[in-house]
């Protein structure tokens, strides 16, 4: 590496810099002048102040490793890659930086040797803050240095970006413009969540207007996973994403308990959607006794046969529970009438009119309707069937004392209730009110403006040019909360595109939740049959995506294992083999260390002076359930024989340099 070489490639650093700047310091004016900004109407004030506001944090993270890369062809052009494009207005808007999205920045993921690509040189730069180290060129086909260097360093506590060092096979699922479902499945540490990460940040590159509006949703198993991985987008730029385990995705709810694996498989095969139809079925009921209507001259009673005619007229609607309830009720008129009339002795039609006129009003029947088709919320319907109705149902093993205490298997049982239940038409009917009231008030402003001034008869008038429902619609304030947390609070939002990690634990019912917020059914769903911990977790990719895409689904394998050395995958592929006879399992890029076994002692003893440490055991501190999805510089896992063999294989593949196997002395 030449000093010359090493000062020209720190003089144009230091030009992206300082063209990084330039463009914060102009996002920063326009964000100061909005804020000042008082004649702006406040909505379009606030939508400039978070626009501006979004760019600046965007430009901000980008300053750390901005520039990471060269590409020479053999055409003689340079282009240097990086975190953002940006460009230089001085000279006919001229590319200084490439986005590593861009279709441009591809051949310095995926040139080798064998398919260069047009490429002669790949040159890595290694700097720290805005100075330049070193830099070195690979020769396209032996592991990169820099792949090394990012895998064997210690492990922050959270997941980092991989932009400087996504290899080629990582890159074509990253890009892979499949518009249907895509599984990534590898096994540990194969980068899986790595690249489904990037995928995002590729996709909202490639798609922005689209996935801005609508936003991703990425799923992973637990608060800690989300935690370890919720670095990685905004050291991106992206945050229009929403993050969420299973125990959140339907609003109001947020849990983390789970149910014993008897009762997981109970509620996550899809025979529990029928179990929520019954559930439904057993509200809609017929009374014990007759309830006695009293008109006006005689006392007509409501009897269960009368009832389950109305309740047939109902169901026969095609209605869901809730909307169909104003039927059953009109249709508990209908059938009072005739008893009615051969109670009064007279069969006269303007009569039937009258008694029909005086039931509709009726306190009596309106309160016998509300109580045999009562209005249900998705939580009160499952919080009275765990109470006590599971039993008569034929399903005692729901009872539970504290019954709207939920776990994370009740999550897709109350979406599905709320699927079936329908609302009661409240909601919409106060939406409609307020809009007719707000076409009204304009209307009156648009009448204020045309009478006010005198006009000539050919002369445009107001309202010639605007409509009272323009106008209105101009002036309902718009729902400025940020799109993260307007998707997150609506159960009907769809998203642009779902990602699911460690989708191997989810259940049959969970997946019909989360296809319903993804109509469009793009997605990424990432996982490892090899891994599954969950009863009622995947067993096949095929069941679950041959009932819901049939044909829109792409299967991907990744083979290379970047966190476990060698030595450590080995002795982990014993656990693989006890799970799957056979299972590959994936090819470690590095070695290390073999693990150590012991017998007795403490734990804590192999607590590294630096990086990170985790104790694996089935009583905890972290179980192996908890440590999906993670990664430890030194991991001790305690026990393993007590643990499953798919426990056993995740416990075993969690460290990146030193595995400790300890046995507990009997
Ligand atoms: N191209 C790469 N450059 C640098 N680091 C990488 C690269 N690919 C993967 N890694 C690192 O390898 C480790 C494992 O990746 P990741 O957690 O995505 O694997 P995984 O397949 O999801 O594993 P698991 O199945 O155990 O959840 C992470 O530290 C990740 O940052």
């Amino acid at each position: 590496m030449a000093t010359g070489e090493l000062s020209e490639e720190q003089e144009k650093i230091a030009s992206v810099h300082a063209r990084l700047d330039r463009e914060r310091a102009e996002a920063q004016a326009a964000l100061d002048a909005a804020l000042r900004d008082a004649d702006e109407q406040r909505w379009h004030r606030e939508v400039t102040v978070r626009t501006r506001s979004e760019q600046l944090s965007r430009l901000e993270v980008a300053e750390d490793g901005l520039c990471f890369g060269r590409l020479d062809t053999a055409t003689g052009e340079r282009a240097y890659i990086g975190r953002i494009g940006l460009f230089d207005p001085g000279n006919d808007c001229e590319p200084l930086l490439l986005d590593w999205r861009a279709p441009v920045s591809r051949p310095f993921y995926t040139a080798t040797a064998a398919n260069p690509e047009g490429v002669t040189r790949r040159r890595h730069f290694h700097v720290r803050g805005r100075v330049l180290e070193s830099f070195h060129d690979d020769d396209l086909h032996v592991t990169s240095e820099t792949l090394l260097a990012a895998l064997n360093a210690p492990r922050a506590g959270t997941m980092r970006d991989i932009v400087a060092t996504i290899q080629a096979e990582q890159d074509e699922v990253i890009r892979l413009p499949h518009r249907g479902v895509l599984v990534i499945e590898g096994g540990p540490g194969t980068g899986k969540t790595a690249v489904a990460l990037h995928r995002v940040a590729y996709l909202l590159y490639a798609q922005r207007e689209r996935l801005s509006r609508q936003g991703v949703l990425v799923i992973g198993p637990n608060p800690g996973f989300l935690r370890h991985i919720g670095e990685v987008l905004p050291s991106l730029g992206e945050t229009d994403v929403v993050f969420a385990t299973p125990g959140e995705l339907f609003p109001g709810v947020r849990t983390d308990r789970e149910d014993t694996p008897e009762l997981q498989a109970l509620k996550g095969g899809l025979a529990a959607v029928d179990l929520v139809r019954e559930a439904i079925a057993d509200r809609e009921e017929l009374p014990d006794e007759p309830i006695p209507v009293e008109l006006e001259d005689v006392t007509v009673p409501l009897t269960a046969p009368l009832v389950e005619v109305a309740r047939e007229i109902a169901r026969a609607s095609g209605l869901k529970h809730n909307e169909a309830g104003p039927v059953f009720r009109r249709a508990l008129v209908d059938v009072l009438v005739p008893p009615a009339l051969e109670l009064i002795g007279l069969d006269w039609p303007e009569l039937a009119d009258d008694v029909r006129r005086e039931l509709a009003r009726h306190p009596d029947l309106a309160r016998a309707a509300a109580e045999l088709w009562p209005v249900l919320t998705p939580e009160g319907l499952l919080a009275d069937l765990y109470a006590g109705r599971c039993s008569a149902l034929g399903y005692p093993e729901l009872h539970r004392d504290d019954s709207g205490a939920w776990t994370v298997s009740d999550v897709p049982l109350l979406d599905e209730a709320a699927e079936l239940l329908g609302t009661d038409g409240a909601e919409e009917r106060r939406a409609a009110r307020e809009r007719r009231e707000a076409v009204e008030y304009a209307r009156g402003v648009l009448h204020v403006v045309d009478t006010d001034a005198e006009m000539h008869e050919e002369e445009l008038r107001a309202v010639d040019l605007v409509h009272a429902e323009w106008l209105a619609d101009r002036h309902t304030p718009a729902d400025h909360r940020v799109l993260a947390e307007r998707a997150a609070a609506d159960r009907e939002w769809t998203y642009g595109h779902v990602v699911v990690d460690e989708a191997q634990e989810l259940s049959a019912m969970d997946w019909r939740l989360l296809l319903r917020r993804s109509p469009n059914r793009a997605m990424t769903v990432v996982g490892d049959l090899a891994q599954r911990q969950a009863e009622a977790g995947v067993r096949t990719w095929h069941d679950v995506f041959d009932r819901y895409v049939p044909d829109r689904w792409r299967h991907h394998r990744l083979t290379v294992n970047y966190r476990t050395p060698a030595e450590i995958m080995a002795c982990a592929a014993r656990a693989l083999a006890e799970v799957d006879p056979d299972a590959v399992p994936p090819t470690s890029v590095r070695t290390g260390e073999p693990p150590t076994e012991v017998t007795g002692g403490d734990p804590e003893s192999f607590r590294p002076a630096t990086g990170t440490f985790a104790v694996i055991s089935v009583d905890g501190p972290l179980t192996p359930r908890a440590s999906k999805g993670l990664e430890f510089d030194v991991a001790v896992v305690v026990d393993p024989d007590r643990m499953t063999p798919p426990e056993r294989y995740v416990a075993l593949t969690r460290a990146t340099q030193r595995l400790v196997i300890l046995h507990k002395p009997t």
